[in-house]
């Protein structure tokens, strides 16, 4: 038995090579598989998930066209090489500035750099959350369509400019106003920045996720397309089922409770009072530094 473990480890073990670890190199494994993982759940989410389908039959054509050696079709390969890369960055290119943006969201980097919600004066409160929850549901039973844009960090300017300007306190009765039918403002979504509506009538960029449901129309691929582009939280009533639901990060969740729905508001109100408070605490640090120093 000794022996024969003493064999394997000969012919399999001995001969092995075994570079020389130091935790700098565990680190860097840990950090090329997050990296990896997180590449893996960006193509996963994304369209990028048919054209990895489509660059291995590529792959696999290419092998096939080695083996045999088709000359002319690996020489065609060689020289598309470059041009497919460029092709890729330009059809990628909202999922790839989204994927950066994600890099420099707020909850990512106030870990790292806390004065980055300097810029955050704003106050996301709880009469906002009531509002906005009440009317979510007055709308639901009444069967009218609402499109609602909830900002956080990434600034949604570009889609504000398409709608009409406007500047007013959040409250249930001025969201059940604006999406009263036949009225001026009732068509598209409206986008709320802290407590108040900046915009109505704004018009969201489409989803061209082929995963959504077939039922569902285009007030619901509006609202998953403008979480795909951006981190914003987006409430849906639909006129047809009275069903709220809500869109965040390329998923729907679909005919949510009211209290589902004040969950999902207190989760983004929170992460926006967390980046304060260490800004806070920050400043007080420097402050208490300052003092001592004097
Ligand atoms: N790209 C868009 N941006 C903003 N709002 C949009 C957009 N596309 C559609 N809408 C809104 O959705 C309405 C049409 O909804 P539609 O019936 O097609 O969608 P739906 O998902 O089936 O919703 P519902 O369940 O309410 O019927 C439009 O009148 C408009 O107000």
């Amino acid at each position: 038995m000794e022996a024969r473990i003493t064999q394997f480890f000969d012919r399999y073990i001995k001969g092995s090579y075994f570079p020389e670890m130091h935790i700098t190199d565990i680190i860097e494994i840990i950090i090329i598989a997050f990296l990896v993982y997180q590449l893996m759940i960006w193509i996963k989410n994304t369209k990028a998930w048919m054209l990895l389908k489509g660059i291995v039959v590529l792959g696999v054509f290419i092998l096939l066209a080695f083996v045999f050696q088709m000359h002319t079709i690996l020489w065609l390969a060689k020289n598309s090489l470059t041009v497919l890369a460029t092709v890729i960055i330009v059809v990628f290119q909202p999922e790839l500035r989204r994927a950066l943006e994600k890099l420099g969201e707020r909850k990512f980097i106030a870990a790292v750099v806390p004065f980055e919600s300097a810029k955050d004066k704003g106050r996301f409160s709880e009469a906002t959350i009531d509002g906005i929850v009440e009317a979510s549901y007055i709308m639901g039973r009444a069967k009218t369509g609402a499109l609602i844009v909830v900002e956080q960090a990434i600034k949604l300017t570009e889609y504000e400019s398409t709608g009409i300007r406007m500047d007013c306190i959040v409250s249930s009765q001025v969201l059940v106003n604006i999406f009263e039918h036949n009225t001026p403002l009732h068509d598209g979504a409206i986008i709320i920045r802290n407590d108040r509506i900046v915009s109505a009538t704004c018009y969201l960029p489409l989803s061209d996720n082929m995963g959504l449901s077939k039922d569902l129309g285009t007030r619901h691929r509006a609202a998953v397309g403008m979480s795909e582009v951006s981190d914003a939280l987006i409430i849906v009533v639909s006129e047809e089922t009275g069903y709220v639901s809500v869109a965040q990060g390329g998923r729907l969740d679909r005919n949510i409770s009211k209290e589902k729905l004040r969950e999902y508001l207190e989760d983004i109100q929170n992460k926006k009072s967390e980046s304060r408070s260490v800004l806070a605490k920050w400043k007080g640090r420097l402050s208490h530094e300052k003092k001592s120093d004097e």
